[in-house]
């Protein structure tokens, strides 16, 4: 018998509304200016998409969330949010919104101002209300499929990114918050040996464990207070360096399968997700206030002057 601890263990029959409800506050937070990110973990078919996205009878995450965040929870105000989503297969990137041929090369930058890590030349679309969001989300998922079906992929076997960048004008105050939500549906943890993967399934397995375990590496470097953080080491911990350590708020979903036969990987989820409990981040919030905003345009204005002379 092992024991393991964690902020909350939801059981089976746990609803997808109580699950917001442990998770929902990342919402606000994104709306006050922190970067905040929830991920799952897990083994193929334990139940991440149905968490993170749900269906129509049984919303997830991301419909509660987009839901949430033009609500405008404690602090009116307005709400305009950028959207980003990516796919990551066999560490390619796929743009989920560009409809059109093949566009520029996509390639991942961390923005200097605000820290936030976005894809350069991938589509982006901002939002002024939830519905217009989920349109976008719905679009991309149905892109998801066309895009697999031309990889010859499945789904599961990709990492999905939704990356949300948040501006939220505070009604009161006007002070600008420059949040981010990304939520991101992991592809499935199970092992090679134990799937007997062989050819193009073993290439797709190995990619995934090379990212995972990528991701593992980048918690252990945090863990250990380590200078060199290897982010650069796939594309998944590229995209997901805004949201691991530093000033961000993280929290991970790991999913298990209550199969006795899926003990070891229920075994190796909870091993991974112990692991990552051990990083302490230390969140901080990006707020520009009517005083900031005035002197960045004054610095602005000024540059401009002395450019000109
Ligand atoms: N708590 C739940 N209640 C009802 N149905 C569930 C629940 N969890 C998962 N399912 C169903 O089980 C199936 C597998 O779940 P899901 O696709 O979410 O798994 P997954 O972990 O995302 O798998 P993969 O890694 O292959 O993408 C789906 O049909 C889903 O609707």
């Amino acid at each position: 018998m092992r024991r393991y601890e964690f902020d909350a263990c939801l059981p089976e029959g746990t609803t997808q509304e109580q699950v917001y409800d442990e998770v929902g506050d990342v919402v606000q937070s994104a709306l006050d200016g922190y970067k905040v990110c929830v991920f799952a973990y897990g083994q193929t078919g334990s139940g991440k998409t149905h968490t993170m996205v749900g269906s129509d009878n049984a919303p997830g995450l991301l419909p509660r969330c987009a839901r949430q965040m033009f609500a405008g929870g404690d602090s009116k105000g307005n709400v305009a949010v950028r959207c980003q989503i990516l796919e990551l297969y066999q560490d390619n990137l796929v743009d989920l919104l560009h409809s059109g041929s093949k566009g520029s090369a996509l390639t991942i930058r961390r923005d200097a101002s605000t820290g936030n890590v976005s894809v350069e030349n991938a589509e982006t679309v901002t939002c002024t209300d939830a519905d217009a969001l989920l349109d976008v989300c719905k679009k991309a998922f149905s892109r998801r499929a066309t895009a697999s079906t031309k990889m010859n992929v499945e789904s599961s076997r990709s990492h999905l990114m939704l990356m949300f960048s948040t501006e939220h004008v505070a009604d009161n105050t006007g002070a600008i918050s420059k949040g981010k939500l990304t939520l991101v549906d992991l592809a499935g943890s199970e092992r090679v040996k134990k799937s007997g993967a062989e050819g193009k399934l073993l290439d797709e397995a190995k990619a995934i464990n090379q990212s995972l375990s990528a991701l593992g590496d980048v918690v252990s470097a945090l863990t250990k207070g380590e200078k060199h953080i290897p982010y650069r080491n796939s594309r998944l911990t590229q995209l997901m360096s805004d949201s691991l350590g530093g000033q961000a708020k993280t929290l991970m979903i790991v999913n298990v399968s209550p199969l006795g036969e899926d003990s070891s990987e229920t075994k190796n989820s909870l091993d991974y997700a112990s692991r990552v409990k051990l990083v302490t981040n230390d969140a901080s919030k990006s707020i520009e206030t009517k005083t900031v905003l005035a002197l960045k345009k004054e610095v602005d204005e000024l540059k401009k002057k002395l450019s000109s002379k």
